[in-house]
């Protein structure tokens, strides 16, 4: 079935359906309601910026014995709503799907993934009024609508849960007093989310309660148990809040998570075919570099990557790294402001009430650019090719990481949480592209997330204009360094230092300390990428349609 969707989904990759429109009622509901986290006073703006809590593996001893005889019910199908729902399923819950009725009607994507997968589905008024806990799992543009639908059919005392904060903190929705609001965020694309517990790891996941909605003091346990349900404890848990997390969230998908790859996949690719090198080669070398040179960052962090490159290349990726980070500080600042501001889910939301215009026109361009219209070649290329000719690409990645973690930091989110959405995540959205492109990447991650990438794009691949009409060509496409490996020696050892001291990588050793679960991924080769996607259980899903 998921072949059947994705080939569907090629064929008409320019062409896609556009998403439902708003609801007028949902637009005038937003515009009465107030974004919560500028209604804080600066002291709460503070308090719970800095929210960030590494849990003991002992906190989750008792895994998910607390949702036990408990109902979950999952609102929406999709990327985390699937993939969520059959990691908890393994984990012993018990899991259904309340569906729209137009959805059931008409068999989309979202029943296709539930019913397929052999979980009880039903409509809104089948389902909502037994559950114990609703897990919201639509996409954030459609949950002023959806928890203003699902609310007044939920029982007493009942728990809602999210998986972003977005609609608590950007829209301020309010939530009926009796019921517990919960958020469980994994750091990572919902197909990621099962990959990674099927190899017996996890993705790191915030929790958190939003503190107007506790009335029985249970969310936190509740989200404990949800967490480690869907396998997020075997690779750290931050107990943090609703406003840490989209904070940090946001800025990590708009820069260095999506809109970095995405801008840095063209651009590269650009460069290469100007240079005159084999498009389908090139198309290669991008689609399968991202998580060829960044499986080695999960498992080393930046130093680990850079040391993967001999010295004079790992001296020139330094070098270019560090003439980027200058170029793109200000542009990743800027990102980071408006989000603190509420300025970016404004013109979001705006984009929302103008029927995504603004989201349609970028989708179709990406569609559009050569990378994503130029198959992969057939030629082999090794896994240490993709570091020696791809040595801006390394750069680019290190400048995104560094950049994201400076910014988040200065603005109060923990390092933890900053390590989680730059340096950990990247991998985990590498390996979407080394599916299906660009297409892959911006179909299985967030709505807000695409918006944001493509934000971001529009303004990056502009101001990086000029350097990349300079770079030297022999940094992308072609082996760096030709055989002579003469290095000063005072140079290397201050890059390394440098590499080494950097606050992305004093947080990233410790953590990565608790991670003796994770697995390596056979990287950089077509058939096993392909071996890899068979195995998911996910369909193509609204997101695009
Ligand atoms: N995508 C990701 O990997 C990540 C997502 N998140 C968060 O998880 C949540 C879910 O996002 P994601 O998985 O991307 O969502 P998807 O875009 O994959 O959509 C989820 C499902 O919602 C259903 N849906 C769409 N519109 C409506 C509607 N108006 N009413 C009811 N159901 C609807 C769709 O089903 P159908 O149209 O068939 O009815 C679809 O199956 C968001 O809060 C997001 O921020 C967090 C981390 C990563
Ligand atoms: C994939 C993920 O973590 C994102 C980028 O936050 C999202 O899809 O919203
Ligand atoms: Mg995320
Ligand atoms: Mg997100």
């Amino acid at each position: 079935m998921r072949r059947a969707v994705l080939a569907l989904a090629a064929c008409t990759s320019t062409a896609l359906m556009p998403p439902v429109g708003p609801r007028r009622a949902d637009v005038a509901l937003r515009a009465e309601r107030v974004n919560y986290y500028n209604s804080l006073t600066q002291a709460e703006k503070l308090d719970q910026l800095g929210r960030c809590r590494f849990m003991e593996r002992s906190e989750f001893a008792d895994g998910c014995a607390c949702l036990e005889g408990k109902k979950v019910v999952i609102v929406g199908c999709g990327a985390q709503g699937l993939n969520q729902g059959l990691n908890m399923r393994d984990s012993g819950c018990d899991v259904s799907y309340a569906l729209r009725q137009v959805a059931i009607d008409q068999k989309r994507a979202s029943f296709v993934n539930a019913q397929s997968n052999g979980f009880a589905v039903g409509t809104y008024d089948d389902l909502i009024p037994t559950a114990d806990l609703v897990l919201n799992l639509t996409p954030d543009k459609q949950h002023t609508s959806v928890v203003n639908d699902v609310m007044p059919k939920m029982k007493k005392g009942a728990t809602l849960a999210y998986s972003h904060g977005f609609n608590i903190v950007e829209e301020g929705m309010n939530v009926r007093d009796d019921l517990t609001v919960i958020m469980v965020a994994p750091k990572c694309p919902g197909t990621e989310v099962r990959e990674e517990y099927k190899r017996g790891f996890g993705v790191p996941t915030l929790i958190a309660v939003h503190p107007p909605n506790d009335p029985e003091g249970k969310g936190f346990a509740q989200a404990k148990a949800y967490a480690s349900a869907t396998g997020g404890d075997r690779a750290g848990v931050l107990d943090s809040s609703f406003v840490a997390e989209v904070k940090s969230d946001l800025m990590g998908e708009q820069t260095i998570l999506c809109g970095m790859l995405q801008t840095g996949s063209v651009l590269c690719f650009d460069k290469m075919i100007q240079q005159g090198i084999d498009a389908g080669y090139a198309s290669k070398l991008v689609q399968y570099g991202w998580e060829t040179i960044t499986e080695a960052l999960k498992f080393g962090g930046v130093t680990g990557m850079m040391d993967r490159l001999d010295n004079p290349s790992k001296i020139k990726a330094f070098e270019l790294s560090e003439e980027l980070k200058g170029i793109m500080s200000p542009l990743y600042a800027k990102h980071q402001d408006d989000i603190i501001s509420g300025a970016f889910s404004r013109g979001m939301m705006a984009d929302w009430d103008n029927d995504d215009a603004n989201l349609l026109k970028w989708r179709a361009a990406t569609a559009e650019t050569g990378f994503e219209k130029t198959p992969a070649g057939s030629q082999d290329i090794s896994e240490q090719e993709y570091f020696d000719n791809g040595v801006l690409m390394v750069a680019m990645v290190k400048a995104g990481v560094e950049l994201a973690f400076e910014k988040m930091t200065a603005v109060g989110i923990k390092a933890e949480s900053a390590y989680y959405e730059s340096l950990h995540e990247t991998p985990l959205i590498a390996n979407t592209i080394a599916r299906k492109k660009l297409f892959e990447m911006n179909n299985v991650i967030s709505d807000t997330a695409e918006y944001g990438c493509y934000l971001y794009d529009q303004a990056c691949a502009p101001l990086l204009g000029d350097f990349m009409s300079k770079v030297d060509p022999t940094t992308i496409g072609a082996k760096f360094n030709n055989g002579d490996n003469g290095v000063d020696n005072a140079k290397l050892v201050n890059v390394n230092a440098a590499i080494r001291a950097h606050p992305v990588e004093v947080v990233g050793r410790e953590l990565r300390g608790y991670m003796s679960d994770m697995e390596s991924i056979s990287v950089g080769d077509a058939a096993a990428v392909a071996a890899r996607a068979a195995g998911l259980e996910w369909a193509a899903t609204s997101n695009q349609a």
